[in-house]
């Protein structure tokens, strides 16, 4: 006799069809049951409006949690960086898998890399983190660069440079792994150039809070240094009272000597659009051992950068 499927509720989207099937895998693998992929539209899917006008922070996400919630589906995968950080009634995140590479990258035209793009090149992006620390990265550069909001998903944005619209557009490297198109980057970002949102990179597998036997058998894709990194990050988020539309960029990371893991280390920035301000710190603490050491180390970064004026750089626009 085979047991009953488990029902994955999943956008359509190549990105998230490509993020559930791998997810679905290992969910078969580890549980011994067929994944049946559920197709959930969501409002960010047919909005042709910028994110940031509506609503930026869990366009794509409410549908999958309602659909949840129904009990039309037993769980759903979500890329971490687009899940608000505030915790939803009645789910939990049963799993955080092991993070894929989080920087941002630069497909560009003739492969060209950030430093050599020509003078008032235009960088698509429609997110305000990456204007601003791209704007910001120009100024310091003596770049020209004239960055564009643009929207879509990763095929269309793609495509804005293959049709010479655009010199180039700036990406998660994650995203571009999982749809198969890595091989295309032209400049991998280091997080002294573009920190990426917090929460890059890695997937949450979430489900009902009540569903124990679910939750014991999704944890098992779970892995803990992941989970305290972007616990890190999104608390930093969090504490900064900033959405996934803010120009808040973060990224927590191990520090080790040789195999040694000692400390767990946090960077986040926060930038106006146009780059003429930015707050960038860091703080170092001991690897995080419980959810609410890495909720603090967190809410330190984010004290003390509020504290250098953070606030006031949020929201704000470039002209
Ligand atoms: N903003 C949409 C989005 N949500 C997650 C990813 C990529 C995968 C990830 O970061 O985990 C992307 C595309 C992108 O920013 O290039």
């Amino acid at each position: 006799m085979t047991e009953k499927a488990l029902r994955l509720g999943t956008r359509r989207s190549k990105l998230a069809m490509a993020q559930s099937g791998h997810v679905a895998e290992a969910v078969s693998r580890v549980t011994g049951r067929p994944v049946e992929l559920v197709e959930i539209t969501t409002h960010g899917d047919v909005s042709r409006e910028h994110l940031t006008q509506i609503g930026g922070t869990g366009v794509f996400v409410a549908a999958l949690r309602e659909a949840l919630l129904r009990g039309e589906v037993d769980f759903a995968v979500h890329s971490l960086k687009d899940l608000p950080t505030q915790q939803a009634d009645g789910l939990t995140l049963a799993a955080i898998p092991v993070r894929e590479d989080p920087r941002d990258v630069l497909i560009a035209a003739g492969g060209a890399k950030l430093a050599d793009l020509p003078r008032g090149a235009r960088v698509g992006t429609g997110s305000p983190r990456r204007m601003a620390q791209l704007n910001a990265y120009a100024r310091a550069h003596g770049l020209e660069l004239e960055t564009v909001p643009i929207r879509g998903n990763v095929d269309t944005r793609i495509g804005f440079v293959e049709s010479g619209e655009l010199d180039a557009v700036v990406l998660a490297a994650a995203g571009l792994n999982r749809i198969g198109r890595a091989d295309e980057v032209t400049d991998f970002l280091p997080a002294e150039t573009v920190l990426p949102a917090p929460g890059q990179g890695a997937l949450a597998v979430e489900c009902s809070a009540g569903d124990a036997e679910l939750i014991a058998a999704l944890s098992q894709l779970d892995d803990p240094q992941t989970r305290a990194a972007v616990t890190a990050e999104r608390s930093l988020l969090a504490a900064l009272e900033a959405g996934c539309s803010a120009p808040v960029g973060a990224l927590a990371g191990l520090l080790g000597d040789g195999q040694i893991v000692k400390e767990m280390r946090l960077r986040g920035v926060v930038g106006t659009t146009d780059g003429s301000r930015v707050v960038q710190m860091s703080t170092t603490g001991p690897v995080p051992q419980t959810h609410e050491q890495a909720m603090a180390l967190g809410r330190e970064l984010a004290a003390e950068m509020l504290a250098r004026g953070a606030a006031g750089l949020m929201g704000e626009r470039a002209q």
